[in-house]
């Protein structure tokens, strides 16, 4: 099956809150460092960027503060090729900050959140011009999203509703956040949406915590599809891939061994290269692209990953050379 509806200047249309990450450097703790390197960070954001990065063309939708941090964060999506058109500029509030600090076996990754009051958690369903926030083949949107803040869940419904009217295909990554919701409330609001979705992604962690199944993640996929009534089902397993329930059929990719320097980020990256290849019609090459681009972006630091098409697409086909000269 094809994803429907016509392609407007944006192939694939995402909306969600962007943030201000402060991190200190590997190997310092958040208690005692003096200095931390800022990142632009925000689920959707990262999709963006890295679908931007690509080559696909790629609108994001949000609020901004007008202040320089704001600023800050338009400039790197728009630095990527990211579409900005729709997001609404807001005096008197702020910009969403995070803390991250990297871990490194046994410590693990660690975040925390100062993101009250912002401009996008004051954004309502009335603000946004629909039509062209849903004008595009693919509707992207995340958990994070829906339990930000207590607005945020119907820009989720609303842009998913509307996306499916338009003939968009819609996808949406469950990304479940234990600061932002309990299991309970990113379950059932999952349950809600699920008649919107075409297209979820989630951790096998995930499945298991919020949707109470068990089993591998072959199984884990075909149960979510079958317990939401959603026809393409994507579940990942950090080091041991990714795994699709697509129409019937399993797809299986392994993830790709990587060096990895800084973790956060790479679940957007496997969701970008997912609707990348979803948009070039096969599951195989979709899991491949995710897999691909997931390894690529724990290889550098920052949320975003920004790589070219030939690059992501050399290690997909495993086609990579250590040293290139
Ligand atoms: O946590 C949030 O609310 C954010 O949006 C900040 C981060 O940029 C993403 O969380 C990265 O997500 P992963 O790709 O799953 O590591």
């Amino acid at each position: 099956m094809g994803i429907g509806g016509p392609a407007g200047a944006a192939q694939v249309s995402t909306l969600g809150e962007a943030l201000v990450r402060l991190s200190p450097a590997p190997g310092e703790r958040l208690r005692d460092s003096g200095q931390f390197r800022v990142h632009v960070g925000g689920a959707e954001a990262n999709v963006a960027v890295a679908l931007a990065s690509v080559g696909v063309p790629t609108r994001w939708t949000s609020a901004l503060p007008q202040t320089v941090l704001g600023r800050r964060v338009a400039d790197s999506l728009s630095s990527a090729g990211v579409a900005l058109d729709t997001v609404r500029w807001t005096a008197g509030e702020r910009l969403g900050l995070y803390f991250a600090e990297i871990g490194s076996p046994p410590r693990p990754t660690s975040v925390v959140y100062d993101r009250a009051g912002t401009a996008f958690a004051s954004l309502s369903v009335d603000d946004l011009d629909w039509a062209a926030v849903c004008d595009a083949r693919i509707v992207h949107l995340t958990g994070i999203t829906a339990a930000v803040a207590p607005r945020s869940g119907a820009l989720v419904l609303r842009a998913a509703r509307e996306g499916r009217e338009r003939g968009a295909l819609v996808v949406y990554d469950v990304n479940y956040r234990a600061a932002l919701s309990s299991p309970e409330a990113a379950a059932s609001f999952t349950a809600e949406l699920a008649a919107h979705v075409d297209l979820l992604i989630c951790r096998a962690e995930d499945a298991r915590d919020l949707f109470g199944l068990a089993g591998d993640a072959p199984s884990l996929a075909s149960d979510l599809a079958k317990t939401l009534s959603i026809g393409r089902v994507v579940v990942t397993s950090g080091a041991d891939g990714a795994v699709a329930w697509w129409d019937g059929e399993s797809v299986a990719a392994p993830a790709l061994p990587t060096a990895g320097v800084d973790r956060i980020g790479a679940g957007d990256a496997f969701a970008a290269g997912v609707l990348w290849g979803v948009l070039d019609g096969s599951p195989e090459e979709a899991l491949r692209r995710g897999t691909a681009m997931a390894s690529l972006a724990m290889t550098v630091h920052g949320d975003q990953c920004r790589f070219s098409a030939e690059e992501v697409l050399d290690v997909a086909r495993g086609a990579g050379r250590e040293v290139r000269r």
